[in-house]
């Protein structure tokens, strides 16, 4: 996503949404952060009095006021700093809470044609990582930013008011030392992103190559994969050890020239207390300023580093956040009337589609009418388009043209997640969450309770699997599923289609991947399942297919053959040819 860069400012704007309601940590955060600045500058004010005073000549009143007050700052800037502390992680930590819920809950609606475009390790990186970096931005820079910068002037000020002559010479003795350093820390800011970057693609590469661990030692290429990631961890090892050399040499070019310059403005100090043009109070009040400044100098330019980086990160959470889905709910939704278990008619009308990624043609002018309770076939060559047509009946991509009713009511009239309610359906890809058997089921209807669950689960002949499984239903599935079969896999989508208890159920080939016993238990399942309510079933295999009040076929996105399997063969069109086929399979084999 190429945005043009932002001013940090506008960035720091834009999350100020994330921190209104949060305003009571906020004022207390900012009074905490006055409190710790002015008590800091306080501090050198305390010394000037003690060395001035000179104990030998002091009362033990005097004495005892001097310490008590210092003492009463020293507590004052521990309470402040403790609190600023405290307030600003904790706003950090909410806001960026907040944030990442806001993207996430952003991210799951959007509809397919954005997860097309973005990588999923990419979108995990902006929830984890760029929220993190928020999480600075908000909880430390900004803080940081204006207690140095408070300091800074504080300290400045204060610096005049001593000696006008010193501030200057330290002035021209600070500039000296910040250049270099802010340059140097530029460099070691660069080395740092760059060391990191190739951290990022060592893990990328690894993440890959474990998800597909099985293709890589099926083709025995465990030694290769062991090289490319050897070399670039290499390669990291050399961005993090050229990061390190310039942090070192930054670290001996701060505190040599830091040093000399508070050495040179003492030395020049002390001239000026023997020739009694200030004291030795004013002298000690003088260089703790300055050393207040310098320190609030280094920590700006430290602050400007990680802001600059978290408005990046910032920047691309927004950019995210502004992303519209292409599929949006109506302003004012159709309210489906029927309910979810009465079938439904369901009409295409004149649809062409392209996927917005690919102009050419998927489906072109397909009509269609499935009365309620008819079971329709569609049958067809692979890349036809039969898939897509499911794809826009759920309303993951509108059609160009044409439109398509549930019962007479297009289909964007009603509210996206009433519209998938009214669907069951049975993908070609099934996703097994990481879960136990049972809630992996459940994930069909989330308010089902466990006796339904194992209903669905005998109808679509899970049970009988899932019963031989070490813990039964409370088996833990494996991450995606791997320790299912794809079988299996196809039967816990249709018990968790049986138990949504749609009106209408689309089976993409749902039964493709049984064998021929579990095939048959699971179509008594689906025929009872099917019963009452309109089903459209995508088959290749003849047994599914004949069974059907209809069937559709389609070719190069359109429908050109429609009719029951008899007058189909009899036509001697396509349908006729890829029975024959099938035929000819089955009889050689
Ligand atoms: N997300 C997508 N973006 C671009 N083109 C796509 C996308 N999904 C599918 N296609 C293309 O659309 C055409 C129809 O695909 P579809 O999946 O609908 O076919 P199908 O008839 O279901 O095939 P199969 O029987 O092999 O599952 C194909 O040419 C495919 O390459």
């Amino acid at each position: 996503m190429n945005t043009p860069k932002p001013l940090p400012f506008q960035t720091l704007k834009s999350f100020l949404p994330f921190l209104r309601p949060y305003k009571k940590s906020l004022l207390i955060a900012v009074i905490s952060l006055l409190l710790a600045a002015s008590a800091t500058l306080a501090v050198p004010l305390c010394f000037r009095s003690i060395i001035d005073l000179g104990f030998s000549n002091a009362s033990t009143t005097q004495i005892n006021v001097t310490f008590i007050n210092l003492f009463v700052v020293a507590l004052v800037l521990a309470f402040a700093s403790a609190l600023r502390f405290y307030m600003v992680s904790l706003l950090g930590e909410r806001v960026t809470c907040d944030i990442r819920k806001a993207v996430y809950s952003h991210i799951i609606v959007q509809s397919p044609e954005f997860f097309e475009t973005q990588q999923s390790g990419e979108l995990l990186s902006r929830i984890n990582n760029d929220a993190s970096l928020v999480q600075i931005l908000v909880g430390t820079s900004v803080s940081m930013a204006v207690r140095n910068a408070l300091l800074l002037v504080g300290g400045m000020t204060m610096m005049f008011i001593t000696s006008i002559q010193l501030t200057l010479l330290i002035m021209a003795t600070l500039l000296l030392t910040v250049i270099p350093v802010v340059f140097m820390s530029k460099k070691v800011r660069l080395l740092s992103r760059n060391s990191q970057d190739q951290l990022a693609l060592s893990s990328a590469i690894a993440g890959e190559k474990i998800n597909a661990i099985n293709t890589v030692q099926s083709f025995a290429n465990e030694v290769n994969e062991m090289a490319i990631f050897d070399a670039s961890i290499e390669k990291s090892f050399v961005a993090s050890k050229n990061r390190n050399m310039a942090r070192s040499k930054l670290t001996f070019v701060a505190i040599l020239l830091g040093f000399t310059s508070i050495i040179a403005v003492l030395w020049l100090g002390a001239y000026a207390v023997s020739q009694q043009a200030i004291s030795d109070g004013q002298l000690t009040q003088f260089f703790l300023y300055a050393v207040i400044c310098a320190g609030s100098i280094a920590a700006l330019s430290e602050v400007a580093g990680d802001a600059q980086r978290a408005v990046g990160a910032g920047d691309r959470l927004l950019a995210l956040l502004r992303v519209q889905s292409q599929i949006q709910n109506p302003k004012q939704p159709h309210i489906p009337s029927f309910p979810t278990t009465k079938a439904i008619t369901l009409c295409a009308e004149n649809i062409s589609f392209h996927y917005p990624s690919n102009q050419n043609s998927v489906l072109s002018q397909v009509s269609l009418r499935i009365e309620a309770g008819e079971k329709v076939a569609i049958v067809g060559p692979s890349g036809s388009g039969k898939t897509t047509l499911f794809k826009l009946i759920q309303r993951f991509y509108d059609p160009q043209f044409g439109k398509i009713t549930f019962d007479g009511v297009d289909i964007k009239e009603f509210n996206l997640v009433d519209l998938r309610r009214l669907i069951g359906v049975v993908p070609q890809e099934i996703s097994i969450f990481s879960e136990n058997a049972l809630e992996n089921i459940r994930y069909g209807r989330l308010n089902a309770s466990d006796e339904e669950v194992f209903l669905a689960a005998k109808m679509a002949a899970v049970d009988e699997f899932i019963l031989k499984l070490p813990e039964a239903y409370n088996t833990y599935l494996g991450d995606r599923g791997v320790r299912l079969s794809g079988g299996q896999k196809q039967r816990i989508a249709i018990a968790r289609a049986l138990l949504k208890n749609p009106p209408l159920l689309l089976l993409d080939e749902a039964t493709s991947a049984l064998d021929a016993e579990s095939e048959r238990l699971v179509q008594q399942a689906l025929e009872l399942a099917m019963q009452g309510r309109t089903t459209i079933v995508i088959a290749h295999r003849l047994s599914t297919v004949k069974k059907a009040d209809r069937i559709l076929v389609m070719e190069h996105g359109q429908i050109i053959e429609s009719g029951d399997h008899a007058s189909l063969v009899n036509k001697g069109g396509l349908y006729s040819h890829l029975a024959k086929l099938q035929f000819t399979d089955i009889s050689s084999n």
